[in-house]
């Protein structure tokens, strides 16, 4: 009996409930149109930072899953250089920052490319940049070739693990890829949307590489949605609800792997998520237009880049007390540089000072909504 679903003799004929799915994926494809809508209606630099936040917000939570935590200043100003953006000073960043965002901007930017091969190659050479996963060594470049023992995905402690999924032997691998990748690049009659839930659930049961198998599928299901959408300009995070979804998003995963060719139940949870993303983007685009009209208010004003820097800070909803010794740290400048610097804002009423005083005394932003 198939205990996972690329077992079964009709392995990859996915199945689902035309009717169902239908209906919930006008809805998504409704609001999608929308949403791009509104996104076109801005203008360019709105609509520019808007794309920035959404595709720093994009790597930082796809890498999140794996458990781990990017810079969101690092990967913002990788991002911002890599599109020619002009976002003040941009902090230095580490080569692994830079891997992550190549593989989400040649995804999504050349959208319209085929899938191939040689393309994931070279994602995954760009995600494993030192060709390890932490300390151990890993194959990076080329498909996994199970000389570790059969390809698991795992949880809980060493000795008691918990065996969720494992994936077909690696001399399956380049087969199962061939038709993977000529199924991704052929014109279909399949909705775009549904052709991105399938793919991402198909990459990873491949899962043809040693790691990093989440990250390249979200990756790829990201380029499907930018086909779907025919544009670059990538407006809302589909592995920042994955992120937020992540148990969910496992448990929906284990069970499709492990049922029959029915995934009605696995394409309900993608819509559902994408809609939840959605969600979450007219939030981004409402702080995009309300930092703009922020900006827009102080032009003509002498503000200098480490002012800028911060104020940017305080505007992304900056967690904690902002006092001007962590001030000094995260600008990068001496104690009295910081206090100069706020000093000159306070003054200028843009910011305020909160509560306390001395060395703790904070500060806000004295009109954030306007
Ligand atoms: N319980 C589970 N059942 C089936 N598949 C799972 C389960 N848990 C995780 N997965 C899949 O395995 C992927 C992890 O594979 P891998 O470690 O190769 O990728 P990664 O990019 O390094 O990790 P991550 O997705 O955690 O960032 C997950 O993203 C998910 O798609």
């Amino acid at each position: 009996m198939a205990r996972y679903i690329y077992q079964h003799a009709d392995w990859p004929g996915f199945q689902w409930d035309k009717d169902t799915i239908a209906h919930e994926l006008a809805a998504v494809r409704h609001r999608q149109g929308r949403l791009l809508g509104r996104m076109e209606s801005l203008g360019f630099d709105f609509r520019s930072e808007a794309v920035l936040q959404t595709l720093t917000d994009d790597v930082i939570k796809s890498s999140e899953i794996e458990g781990e935590n990017l810079d969101r200043e690092q990967v913002r100003s990788s991002i911002a250089r890599r599109l020619g953006m002009d976002i003040g000073a941009l902090a230095p960043v580490d080569r692994d920052v830079e891997g992550v965002v190549e593989m989400m901007l040649d995804a999504t930017r050349q959208y319209a490319d085929p899938l191939t091969e040689e393309r994931l190659f070279a994602w995954h050479a760009a995600l494993f940049p030192t060709g390890r996963n932490g300390m151990s060594r890993i194959l990076v470049g080329e498909w996994r070739d199970d000389g570790t023992g059969p390809m698991q995905v795992v949880s809980g402690p060493v000795g008691r693990e918990k065996v969720h999924y494992e994936a077909p032997t690696a001399s399956r691998v380049p087969a199962e890829m061939q038709v993977f990748l000529n199924w991704c690049n052929a014109g279909q009659a399949l909705d775009p949307v549904l052709k991105a839930a399938i793919a991402h659930l198909w990459f990873v049961t491949i899962h043809p590489f040693e790691d990093g198998n989440g990250r390249m599928a979200r990756a790829i299901g990201d380029l499907m949605l930018a086909r779907s959408e025919q544009t670059d300009q990538r407006f809302y995070s589909l592995s920042a609800q994955i992120r937020q979804e992540r148990k969910d998003y496992y448990a929906i995963l284990e069970a499709t792997q492990k049922g029959d060719m029915d995934i009605t139940s696995w394409l309900h949870w993608f819509l559902g998520a994408l809609d939840r993303a959605f969600d979450r983007a007219e939030l981004v685009l409402g702080k995009v237009i309300q930092k703009a009209r922020f900006w827009d208010n102080l032009v003509g004003q002498s503000i200098n880049d480490r002012q800028r820097l911060m104020l940017n800070r305080l505007l992304d909803g900056f967690e904690g007390k902002l006092t001007s010794s962590k001030w000094a740290k995260l600008a990068k400048t001496s104690p009295d540089t910081a206090l100069r610097d706020i000093n000159d804002l306070v003054s200028h009423g843009i910011l305020v000072r909160e509560a306390a005083g001395g060395r703790s005394t904070s500060y806000v932003l004295a009109r954030p909504e306007t």
